[in-house]
């Protein structure tokens, strides 16, 4: 079942996604699944000032763009670092590489990782489209790890971060839905007016691959954090 928190602001939602990580790991989670994004920064800089020891635990990323080095700073690796594992280092960290020299090889080495890592708390970020992790529209539920092909939108939005849009790499390795689906509990946070359209979808919506958060609604264990203007469109009370 979907839980839907709605706060003020992310200041108030990344508290409380804090509180439910650190409630996590205080009840034994060995694994937590993590995200990039703007929206999850909030959380990664409370748990660097709180006192958590994640060294005996181990860290799944869902995705990382195709071509760029762990150094290049838009790097999904070069994120991951700076806001959390320089910090926050864990016993091992695995992320994709997105130099990998073979697609097939880089997925098949990545979906063992995660069989041998069965996560235990999945952060989840929501794109603009409904996108998590870089499955876009379209994107199989039953997925796993795989190259995909980012849409126009998503090269868009993301394109704020970049020096040029034609800087964005138009692929990426993700972790797949089917995956995702897999995670003891998820939680996805979202802030902001620009998600309102997929917010709805995500939670309001019917089920189906057109928007691939919707799919969460099958989830058994799920918090939603979102801030009010990410749920504006919402039509239900929760
Ligand atoms: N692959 C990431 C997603 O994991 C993330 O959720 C999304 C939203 O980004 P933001 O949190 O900056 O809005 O962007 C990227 O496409």
């Amino acid at each position: 079942m979907m839980k839907v928190t709605i706060v003020k602001d992310s200041v108030e939602g990344s508290q409380k996604a804090t509180e439910l990580v650190l409630k996590a790991v205080k009840n034994g989670a060995k694994v937590l699944g993590l995200a990039t994004g703007s929206t999850p920064e909030g959380l990664y800089k409370n748990l660097v000032n709180s006192d958590v020891d994640f060294t005996k635990m181990v860290s799944v990323n869902l995705d990382e763009y195709v071509g760029l080095a762990p150094e290049n700073d838009q790097s999904y690796h070069y994120f991951m670092a700076k806001h959390l594992f320089d910090a926050k280092p864990f016993s091992k960290s695995y992320v994709p590489n997105g130099l990998a020299k073979d697609a097939a090889t880089e997925v098949a080495r990545y979906n063992k990782i995660i069989a041998d890592n069965p996560i235990d708390l999945q952060i989840l970020g929501l794109g603009r489209n409904g996108h998590i992790g870089f499955n876009e529209p379209g994107s199989p539920f039953d997925g796993q790890t795989r190259k995909v092909a980012l849409t126009e939108s998503t090269i868009e939005a993301n394109s704020r971060n970049f020096a040029h849009e034609t800087d964005v790499p138009k692929y990426a390795y993700s972790m797949g839905i089917g995956s995702i689906m897999k995670s003891h509990h998820i939680i996805l946070m979202a802030w902001g007016k620009e998600k309102a359209d997929a917010v709805k979808a995500m939670i309001e919506g019917p089920v189906t691959e057109d928007c691939p958060a919707s799919i969460l609604q099958k989830k058994h264990n799920v918090t939603i954090i979102i801030d009010q203007a990410a749920a504006a469109k919402l039509d239900k009370q929760y």
